[in-house]
């Protein structure tokens, strides 16, 4: 599958969508460490990029690279430590409690384990998406407003889950779960939707599903998507872009268009520092990475390089 560019885009010259509003994502620096002293760990290093209106971005990296803790950051659950980042128009470091309530209403969120309540109906998890604009606590479908649960079903249509409407969420499979998360997603009306590994406990014919359905969900509403994954060939297939993380950095943004497996594959590999140049300019070109030096018998392999970086442009 391809991603669809989003309508009233103009494609670039690397395919990417380009439209003329603010971007939706616009990082400085943006730097989160967890703890203190000689024992701390920088899980975002310094990491700048934007994402324009439209765009939908694959993020990429190993285990452990960052990707759900700039997700978070992004998100407003979790203060940088140092940098900034402006987040439909909400600058992160500066943005008071109520500032990033309001935020997070405007961000919708798909995690892998869909986080649905198994005992309510399908129908009911999707009403619970608006709560963040209703007032007061809600029990049961009928508590909430129908204009609600008429979008709702709406929404289940649109993910292909009308039908199963009024089941208990814990009678559907899990790629239909996570159909169920992304309507509830949809039930904010998001300016952005964020997506933590939403595939990574899917069956292969399931998860391109769910891709496909957010492909979609992002073409028709404009929708500005930024999702990690671990499957390189679905964000191949249905990202406009790929940011690649290691270690906290940003060493990869690139276009889907024109570039190669071989070359994304990269990420997943050890990067000796003298390597790094060949590399950055392989992904430059969009070209075949050219080979590793062969490592002398019985040596130790080199540490992933978090300064081998190989942005695109650079
Ligand atoms: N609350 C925390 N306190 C301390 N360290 C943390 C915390 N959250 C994450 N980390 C560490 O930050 C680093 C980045 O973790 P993160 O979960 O963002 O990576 P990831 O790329 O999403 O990994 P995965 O693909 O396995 O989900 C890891 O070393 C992790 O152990």
């Amino acid at each position: 599958m391809t991603a669809p560019a989003p309508t009233a885009t103009a494609a670039t010259a690397t395919g990417s969508p380009v439209t003329a509003g603010e971007p939706v994502i616009r990082l400085d620096g943006l730097t989160k460490r967890f703890g203190t002293g000689a024992d701390s760990l920088l899980a975002v290093d310094d990491v700048s990029f934007e994402v324009r209106p439209g765009e939908v971005v694959a993020l990429l990296g190993l285990s452990g690279s960052g990707k759900s803790t700039l997700l978070s950051l992004l998100d407003g659950l979790q203060a940088p430590t140092s940098g900034d980042g402006t987040v439909l128009g909400t600058a992160l470091a500066r943005a008071g409690r109520s500032e990033l309530r309001a935020l997070r209403r405007r961000i919708g969120f798909v995690f892998q384990q869909f986080h649905l309540v198994g005992r309510l109906s399908v129908l009911e998890n999707v009403c619970t998406g608006a709560l963040g604009s209703l007032r007061g606590p809600r029990l049961g479908l009928l508590s909430y407003p129908r204009a609600v649960r008429e979008r709702a079903l709406d929404g289940l249509e649109q993910v292909g889950l009308a039908a199963h409407a009024f089941q208990r969420a814990d009678t559907l499979s899990g790629g239909q779960q996570q159909r169920v998360a992304v309507a509830r997603a949809l039930m904010q009306e998001p300016g952005l939707l964020l997506a933590d590994e939403p595939v990574a406990s899917l069956d292969p014919e399931s998860s391109a599903q769910v891709m496909r359905l957010l492909a979609r969900v992002a073409q028709e509403r404009e929708l500005t998507v930024l999702c990690s994954l671990h499957q390189v060939d679905l964000a191949l297939s249905w990202a406009h872009r790929i940011i690649g993380l290691r270690s906290g950095r940003v060493v990869m943004d690139v276009a889907t268009e024109g570039i190669d497996r071989g070359t994304v594959m990269r990420l997943y590999e050890e990067v000796a520092a003298g390597s790094a140049e060949g590399v950055a300019a392989a992904v430059a070109a969009g070209s075949a990475v050219p080979p590793r030096p062969a490592a002398p018998p019985g040596s130790v392999p080199a540490p992933v390089a978090a300064s081998a970086a190989f942005t695109k442009g650079d």
